[in-house]
């Protein structure tokens, strides 16, 4: 009942005149009841789960909504609330466009002028992206009817010739990526741990819909934090319906991301529910290392972390070489073993070795129980500068992993046809 009644009801907001000419997404959003009505349809290909709500159904602390609250916006409006794009409002960029700052009446979500109402991050997908436009309709179509505390909130969207955009909420605290790999401070084991739980949770709930979602491009670039650093999954273009009926699995075109993509997906194109917990064990294999999934600069052999470092992770001593050497006395020996073991079982090969999310969620909880270290003054420290720090500055240049430097300012490579690389 929480998770219904905290989420603000956003109906009749859609004040703007709707731009939407394709024939794809025509029937989604454009009035009240054309929403009404294909939204029922839309529901039932997630699920008839738990027990209803005044906007929709709860499920698992996360909500499906009835209908998608979105605000339509012109290109005009968005172009207003980035004060036409400003280079020095960007946030950061992706594969598939720029994301910029923008500000929107608190309570309409209208555009305003820089510095009145709230703060959001538009995304402006690139013009030219042939695969744009199918990633911008399943991220409307997935967050618009999916809520949940781990989940970031895309409040609207604009479409108007070939410009896409969407409009989120504001993550002050950028994403996972930026804190472990591009910033000189090492980030602190306690936020990792916490980061980590809130993905889980947001990866759990996709999987426990009756109709599961399966996400595709799990990875430490696509968990952004608030300004607690409490966890929210973004990023929906190439998620899934899982399969129906009774099948495990479902076959579709390798898209993701180098490092993080499950070997059955890469070697046959067949997606499971297990292949996100894969891409979940690799984030947990940088989580422990300070290390990315791929990194091209590593020598022979270290270019893939878990190909790399999967053997070190059933020894106890060995566990306790390839731990981030920046958080050293942050966690108890037990702590690393548990976490090895967790993340093991995770990038299993055997896609039905993997645990289930809500199995990985209860392990990682109890690990952040577990972890009383005798002194906690150097976490204390480690949290408190790491929360001063300004996530929107962030630092490029050089920091040491367990095992040697990383490189910060690259993005780990997306594949699929947008590049031309199929499997
Ligand atoms: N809601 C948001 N709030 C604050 N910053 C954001 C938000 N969304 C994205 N960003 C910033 O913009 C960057 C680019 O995000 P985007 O989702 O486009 O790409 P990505 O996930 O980094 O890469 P790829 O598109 O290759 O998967 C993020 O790393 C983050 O720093």
């Amino acid at each position: 009942m929480g998770a219904c009644c905290s989420i603000p009801s956003k109906t009749g907001l859609h004040s703007h005149a709707t731009t939407n000419s394709g024939t794809e997404f025509s029937s989604m959003t454009t009035t009240t009841a054309a929403t009404t009505s294909s939204s029922v349809g839309r529901r039932s290909q997630f699920s008839e789960v738990a027990s209803e709500c005044s906007n929709g159904i709860i499920s698992d602390s996360g909500l499906i909504l009835e209908s998608p609250n979105l605000k339509v916006y012109t290109f005009l409006d968005l172009k207003t609330a980035t004060k036409n794009f400003k280079p020095d409002s960007m946030l950061g960029q992706g594969g598939f466009g720029k994301v910029y700052r923008g500000w929107v009446d608190a309570k309409t979500l209208a555009p305003s002028k820089a510095g009145s109402g709230m703060i959001v991050a538009i995304k402006r997908l690139n013009s030219e992206s042939v695969q744009g436009f199918a990633e911008w309709r399943s991220e409307v179509n997935f967050l618009g009817m999916l809520s949940h505390p781990n989940l970031v909130k895309l409040l609207g969207y604009c479409r108007e010739d070939k410009e896409l955009l969407l409009v989120y909420e504001f993550m002050p605290r950028g994403s996972l990526e930026n804190h472990l790999f591009r910033r000189n401070e090492p980030f602190p084991w306690e936020l990792r741990i916490k980061i980590a739980i809130g993905a889980a949770r947001g990866l759990a709930f996709l999987h426990g819909l009756q109709r599961e979602v399966i996400y595709r491009d799990f990875k430490a670039s696509n968990i952004l934090l608030d300004s607690t650093y409490d966890a929210k999954i973004s990023d929906f273009g190439l998620a899934k319906l899982g399969p129906a009926d009774e099948k495990s699995h479902v076959t579709t075109r390798i898209m993701g991301t180098y490092g993080y993509a499950a070997p059955e997906y890469m070697a046959t194109g067949h997606l499971y529910v297990k292949s996100d917990v894969y891409a979940f064990g690799v984030v947990l294999l940088e989580v422990m290392t300070g290390l990315k999934a791929h990194n091209t600069k590593r020598p022979r052999g270290q270019e893939s972390l878990v190909d790399w470092l999967r053997p070190e992770l059933s020894s106890k001593h060995r566990v306790k070489q390839i731990m981030d050497k920046g958080i050293k006395g942050q966690y108890t020996t037990k702590v690393a073993t548990e976490m090895a073991r967790i993340t093991l079982s995770c990038i299993e090969p055997d896609p039905k070795n993997r645990p289930h999310m809500k199995d990985v969620v209860d392990a990682l909880e109890n690990i952040r129980k577990l972890n009383i270290v005798p002194d906690r003054s150097s976490t204390k420290q480690a949290v408190a500068s790491s929360s001063r720090a300004s996530p929107l500055h962030h630092q490029y240049g050089y920091r040491a992993g367990a095992l040697g430097t990383e490189r910060k300012k690259t993005t780990p490579g997306r594949f699929g046809v947008e590049n031309g690389i199929v499997a």
